[in-house]
Order: C-alpha cells, then sequence, then structure tokens
C-alpha cells in the first residue's frame, strides 16, 4: 500500500497484458486508468516486463486471444508466477471476438470459452474472468472472412469502453472492501472524532 500527501491510502495494483497489435494494451490502460481515478496506486506494464505479482496487493491480466488461446508470452508468465497469483486477489481478462458475435450462429457462441484460456483462469484461481471485444481487422483470406460474417461479427473496433469500466469499477469495489484498511492510527483516531 501506498499513502498520499494526505494520508489518504492507495492499494498498489499491478495491471499486466500481452498484446499482439495494440488493441489489448490500450484496454489494459484503460482499465488502470479506471482504477487510478478510483483510488490505487496502479502500474500498467507488459507481461514481457515480467513485475512480480507478489510486490502489488492486487492483480488484473489480459491477453489477446489468437486461435483460441492466450498468446504464449501471457501463457508463460501466468505460469512463471502462479504461486504469487494464486496467493494475490487476481483478475482475468481475454480480448478477442466472443462479446461481438451475433445472429442465430454467433449468439450461442457468446459465451463459449475457449478450453486453454478457461485452463489459465483456473490454474491461477482467478476471482473473475471477463472476456471483452477488441479489433478486428478485415481478414486477407475469404474463407476466415466468411466465417467470422456467418458469426455476426462486424469488423473494426469493437471495443466496449463502457463495459471495461464497469468491470474495473467492480474491481475497484472488491479492493475497497475486502483488502485491509491501512490507515495510520492517528488518522483513524481522528476519523472517529470526527
Ligand atoms: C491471427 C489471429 C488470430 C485470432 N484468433 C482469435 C480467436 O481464436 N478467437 C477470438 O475471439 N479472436 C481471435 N482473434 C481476434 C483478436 O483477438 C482481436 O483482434 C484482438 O483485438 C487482438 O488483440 P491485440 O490488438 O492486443 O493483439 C485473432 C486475431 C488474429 C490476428
Amino acid at each position: 500500500m501506498t499513502t498520499d500527501s494526505s494520508d489518504r491510502t492507495e492499494h498498489t495494483v499491478l495491471v499486466t497484458y500481452a498484446t499482439a497489435r495494440g488493441s489489448t494494451a490500450e484496454i489494459a490502460e484503460s482499465i488502470g486508468k479506471r482504477l487510478r481515478d478510483n483510488g490505487s496506486h496502479v502500474r500498467v506494464a507488459s507481461v514481457s516486463e515480467d513485475l512480480d505479482p507478489m510486490l502489488f496487493e492486487a492483480v488484473v491480466l489480459g491477453s489477446a486471444i489468437h486461435n483460441g488461446a492466450f498468446l504464449p508470452e501471457f501463457t508463460e508468465y501466468t505460469e512463471r508466477h502462479r504461486l504469487a497469483l494464486r496467493l494475490r486477489p487476481a483478475w482475468l481478462f481475454s480480448v478477442g471476438m466472443g462479446p461481438a458475435l451475433r445472429g442465430p450462429l454467433g449468439f450461442p457462441l457468446r459465451h463459449y470459452t475457449p478450453p486453454a484460456v478457461a485452463a489459465v483462469g483456473r490454474k491461477m484461481c482467478a476471482l473473475g474472468y471477463q472476456p471483452f471485444a477488441g479489433v478486428l481487422r478485415r481478414p486477407d483470406d475469404a474463407r476466415t472472412r466468411i466465417i467470422v460474417r456467418l458469426l455476426g461479427c462486424r469488423f473494426g473496433d469493437l471495443r466496449d469502453w463502457q463495459a471495461i469500466a464497469v468491470w474495473a469499477d467492480t474491481i475497484t469495489v472488491w479492493i475497497d472492501t475486502r483488502l485491509p484498511s491501512t490507515l495510520f492510527p492517528a488518522r483513524q483516531e481522528s476519523e472517529r472524532s470526527s
């Protein structure tokens, strides 16, 4: 934990991510900003920085999905820090097409979690898992384009910033209510008497 100049306590949170083309990094930055605005002390970093989750009081981590799995460097990070992730309250997010699927073929698949993604959440004992829609570039090959269209998915920036902010707020509620209060005794005393 840290304290700012007014002795206000700030819980320390790591937001770490893996991205191939940048959309997941922007989602991680947005989650970090929201948690910061809500009063936490936040570090946003790529998994390539390999920050130790034990140095923070809570961890939010996420990756783009490619071919039904998290990016390899992300899965490797969760393996390397498996014990620390179990010891810290940790939340997992993915970035892919899922929440953007529509229509008779796409809708039933909206809530499908690829087994490789579910396995990461299970192993790290994530307190929550949230899939977000990402940025879907128009594929070069016609076959993939047709499949994506059949699943009712548009191409372009499909990110739902409001859903991302709401999810970050639920994490703040957990942090504020479950992590131990770290107020200095003197301040607690003055607050009791006011
Ligand atoms: C090669 C490739 C494979 C992908 N495979 C999947 C997939 O299996 N499931 C899915 O939901 N999205 C898939 N996507 C969509 C990406 O997850 C989506 O574009 C995401 O926003 C990429 O995040 P990034 O910009 O951080 O790399 C794939 C994209 C690419 C380029």
